[in-house]
């Protein structure tokens, strides 16, 4: 059973600086959810050990493309589009403490259950705001021009998720989208980002698989 200090070394093997209260705040966050997995289905990853892996890992995969594709100073305010089970929402929260991160979804269920998570993990709630919304109307309520960071994992392909974000970027903000290996990190997507950096990583057994994450900042003219 991985424990705080193992998963920061995890963390730390992927080239990803997680601190150990952020370790430990993660992997309660973690088991908070696949609690909630057992009444409402978040994901189909149920097993501890590959959901430390494959989601809280995965997660914190977002530290390795500092300072270069990622946000060089901690996002103000971050955005994680079709947050679902939370991740990789709440590991932005763990990785940069004074952040705020709205967390967004068109399936109300599926906050609730994460809202509960993060009150049993002990989470202050006001590092969160829940937004139960589609990411596509979200320009027309307030979060226009809003996000120094928006992230998607597992939502659909960069360039359609990337068509969502982009409206909702800060001047200077980076969207971010976690890809297999086998998914070309694109230079440019059609809706106007532009390629600012990308990593590769191995997640260990029992995930046993190669993940890409890219981070795309709005083209200059
Ligand atoms: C497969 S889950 C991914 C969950 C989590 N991000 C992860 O990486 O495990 C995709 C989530 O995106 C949400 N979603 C898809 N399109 C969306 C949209 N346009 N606006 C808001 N949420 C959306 C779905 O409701 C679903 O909860």
């Amino acid at each position: 059973m991985t424990d705080p200090s193992e998963f920061q070394a995890l963390s730390a093997s992927i080239g990803a600086d997680l601190s150990i209260d952020g370790a430990r705040r993660l992997l309660g966050y973690l088991d908070a959810m696949l609690d909630e997995n057992t009444r409402i289905n978040l994901t189909a990853v149920r097993e501890r050990d590959a959901a430390v892996r494959l989601h809280a890992l995965d997660s914190v995969a977002l530290a390795c493309l500092e300072p270069e594709g990622g946000p060089a100073r901690p996002p103000g305010l971050a955005l994680d589009l079709g947050t679902g089970n939370g991740f990789p929402g709440v590991a932005i929260a763990c990785l940069y403490p004074d952040v705020r991160v709205v967390l967004m979804d068109r399936r109300l269920k599926k906050l609730h259950a994460i809202q509960r998570a993060l009150a049993a993990a002990g989470f202050e709630p006001e590092q969160f705001e829940i937004a139960h919304m589609d990411a596509a109307a979200a320009r027309n309520e307030g979060y226009r021009a809003r996000f120094d960071l928006i992230t998607t994992r597992a939502v659909g392909p960069p360039e359609a998720v990337g068509k969502l974000a982009k409206p909702l970027l800060a001047p200077g903000g980076r969207f971010v989208a976690w890809m297999s290996d086998e998914t070309e990190a694109l230079a440019k997507l059609k809706c106007g980002l532009e390629l600012a950096g990308s990593a590769e990583y191995a997640l260990p057994a029992p995930a046993d698989r190669t993940r890409r994450i890219a981070s795309y900042r709005l083209q200059e003219r």
